[in-house]
C-alpha cells in the first residue's frame, strides 16, 4: 500500500530524517515510535505529501506520490494532526463535512445524500453525532480530537495517519478509539499509520512498530521485538521494565521512578510484627513489600503490606470464601487490596515461626499447619474436590531483593520443605492410607523488601533456600506436633 524508500528530508536543508526505507501493507496497524524531537512528524508530513523529502521516494499504490493530484491523494490518504487548541466558531457537522471535499465533482460541489450519510455515519462512529449542531469551541479537548478524526473518516481514506490520535481522549475514548481503529483495520482494510507516545498502547494495538532514534530507523519489528528493555532505554534514555499483559499477548513498559533520596529507612520484617491472638495471626509491615502468594485474598503476584492467617471454624461455610474474607478485612480496618488473607481451622497459639540470618539477609517464616485433611498428591483423585478448612499456611518474608526466578524457586523449595516434614511426621493421606504431601487447601506466601542484598535464585541449595529449606522444614514439625498434641488432648 505504501512503500518509502531511503527518504531524507527536513526543513532548511538540515536532514531531520536520514535514509529512512519501510513499506506498510493495507489493513495494517502501524506505529511509529521515538523521543520528543526524533522526526515522527516530520516523517508523517513527508508521507501525507505535505513535506518534499530531499531525497529517496514514497510510493502510494505502486505510484510515486508525486503522480497524484492534490485531490487525488486526498481521496486516499487522510491525516489527523496532533491536536491544535486552536477552534473555529464551525459547527461540528460542517467541519466534519469538510472531509467530503475530495469527493465532491464538478465546479457547483452539490451536497449529494451519500455525503450527508457518511457525514452521519462518520459522527455516529466517533461519538460525535449529539454535538452535530455545537459549535466546536463549546467542545472540551477530547471531544474536538474526535470530531477531528470524523472529519478524516469523512474522507474515506485507504490510509489514514495520526499525529497521536490518543492525546487529550480520556481512558474509554482512547481504548474506543484504538479498537474502533484495529476494527476498520481489519473489516475494511484501512491502513492506519499513527505515532504514538504511549508505548504500552502501541504494543497492545499495533502490527508492527516502527522506532525512530535522532532521524533514523533504530528498529522496526513487531511490538514484542521493538520494545526490549535495553532498546527503549537506551532510545528514550530512562529507566523501563518491560512487563507481559495480563490478559494478552503484548509487552508492557513500566516506567522505574527515582526513589533514592526520598527512601524513609527501611525496617527489618522480624517476628517482633508479629500479632498473634486467637483469632488471626497478623503481620503489619511498615513498608509494602512484593508478594507472591495464594492467598484467598491478595492472591497472586503483587504488592502488600498486611498480612492474615484467620482462624475459623470447621463448620465455616467455605461457599462464599473469597468477598467474606474481604468484608472481614476491612471489619479489621484494612484495604484488601493492600492484603494478603489467608484462613486456617488450626488454634493460632499453635503457630511455629522463627528468624534466620545470612550475610546480607534474612527471613521470617510462619507455619500454621493442621493435617486432619491431608493429602498424597501423587494419589489425590481418590478425594473429592470439594474445600474444607484444615491446612497449612507458610508464610515468608524475606529482608532482601528477590527476581522473579527467586520468588518461584523460593515457593519450590518450601514446598518440597513441608513435604518432606509430613515425611518425618509419617502423616498420612486417611483415603489412601500413603504419606501425605501436604492438604488440600494449603496456601503460601513469599514476601520480599526489595531492598538490601540481590538473590537471583531460590533453589534448594542457593543461600536463600538454604534459610527457606530449613526455616519452613522446622516450623512445620513443630507446628503439625503442636496441632497434633492438641488433637491427642
Ligand atoms: N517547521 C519546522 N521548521 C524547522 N524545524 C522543525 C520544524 N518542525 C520540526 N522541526 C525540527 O525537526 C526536529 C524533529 O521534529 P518533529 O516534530 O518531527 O519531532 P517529533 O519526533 O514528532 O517530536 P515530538 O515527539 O516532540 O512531537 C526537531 O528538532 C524540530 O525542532
Amino acid at each position: 500500500m505504501l512503500k518509502i524508500e531511503q527518504l531524507t528530508g527536513g526543513y532548511s536543508q538540515t536532514d531531520i530524517i536520514k535514509d529512512v526505507s519501510f513499506s506498510v501493507s493495507r489493513g495494517e496497524m502501524f506505529g511509529i515510535l521515538g523521543p520528543n524531537g526524533s522526526g515522527k512528524s516530520t516523517l508523517l508530513k513527508m508521507v501525507s505529501g505535505i513535506l518534499a523529502p530531499y531525497s529517496g521516494s514514497i510510493s502510494i499504490k505502486g505510484k510515486p506520490i508525486k503522480s497524484y493530484s492534490a485531490k487525488e491523494l486526498a481521496r486516499i490518504i487522510a491525516v489527523l494532526p496532533q491536536h491544535s487548541s486552536e477552534a473555529f466558531s464551525y459547527s461540528v457537522k460542517e467541519t466534519v463535512s469538510l472531509g467530503r471535499y475530495a469527493h465532491q465533482e464538478g465546479w457547483f460541489h452539490t451536497w449529494s445524500g451519500k455525503d450527508e450519510e457518511i457525514v452521519w455515519q462518520v459522527m455516529e462512529q466517533t461519538g460525535v453525532a449529539m454535538f452535530a449542531d455545537s459549535l466546536l469551541h463549546e467542545l472540551s479537548g477530547g471531544e474536538r480530537q474526535r470530531v477531528s478524526l470524523a472529519q478524516a473518516l469523512a474522507q474515506e481514506p485507504e490510509i489514514l495517519l495520526l499525529d497521536e490520535p490518543t492525546n487529550h481522549l480520556d481512558l474509554s475514548y482512547q481504548k474506543d478509539l484504538l479498537d474502533n481503529l484495529k476494527g476498520w483495520t481489519r473489516n475494511t482494510g484501512l491502513t492506519v499509520i499513527s505515532i504514538f507516545h504511549d508505548l504500552n498502547l502501541a504494543g497492545l494495538y499495533c502490527d508492527r512498530l516502527l522506532l525512530l532514534d535522532r532521524g533514523r530507523i533504530k528498529s522496526m519489528d513487531s511490538p514484542n521485538e521493538v520494545l526490549r528493555e535495553e532498546q527503549i532505554a537506551q532510545v528514550y534514555q530512562t529507566s523501563i521494565q518491560k512487563q507481559p499483559h495480563p490478559k494478552v499477548p503484548a509487552p508492557q513498559m513500566v516506567l522505574l521512578p527515582e526513589t533514592e533520596g526520598n527512601q524513609t529507612e527501611e525496617k527489618l520484617i522480624d517476628e517482633s510484627l508479629l500479632q498473634v491472638s486467637d483469632e488471626y495471626i497478623m503481620l503489619r509491615s511498615p513498608q509494602h513489600l512484593r508478594t507472591m502468594s495464594s492467598g484467598v485474598v491478595g492472591s497472586g503476584i503483587g504488592w502488600h503490606r498486611n498480612f492474615i492467617n484467620r482462624h475459623v471454624g470447621k463448620d465455616y461455610d467455605c461457599s462464599d470464601h473469597r468477598s467474606e474474607m474481604a468484608d472481614y478485612i476491612k471489619k479489621l480496618g484494612f484495604e484488601p487490596g493492600e492484603t494478603v488473607g489467608m484462613m486456617t481451622a488450626v488454634f493460632l497459639e499453635d503457630a511455629s515461626f522463627t528468624f534466620l540470618k545470612e550475610e546480607g539477609f534474612s527471613i521470617l517464616v510462619v507455619v500454621t499447619a493442621g493435617v486432619g485433611n491431608a493429602v498424597d498428591a501423587s494419589r489425590s483423585k481418590v478425594h473429592s474436590s470439594e474445600l474444607v478448612p484444615g491446612t497449612i499456611n507458610i508464610w515468608m518474608f524475606v529482608n532482601g531483593e528477590l527476581t522473579e526466578e527467586a520468588f518461584i524457586q523460593g515457593i519450590m523449595t518450601a514446598t518440597e520443605a513441608k513435604a518432606k516434614a509430613l515425611h518425618e511426621l509419617m502423616v498420612r493421606d486417611p483415603l489412601t492410607g500413603t504419606i501425605a504431601t501436604g492438604t488440600s487447601t494449603d496456601s503460601i506466601l513469599i514476601a520480599a523488601t526489595q531492598h538490601g542484598s540481590k538473590m537471583d535464585y531460590g533453589g534448594t541449595v542457593t543461600p536463600l533456600g538454604k534459610l527457606i529449606g530449613r526455616g519452613v522444614y522446622d516450623c512445620t514439625l513443630e507446628a503439625v506436633g503442636k496441632s497434633r498434641k492438641r488433637v491427642k488432648r
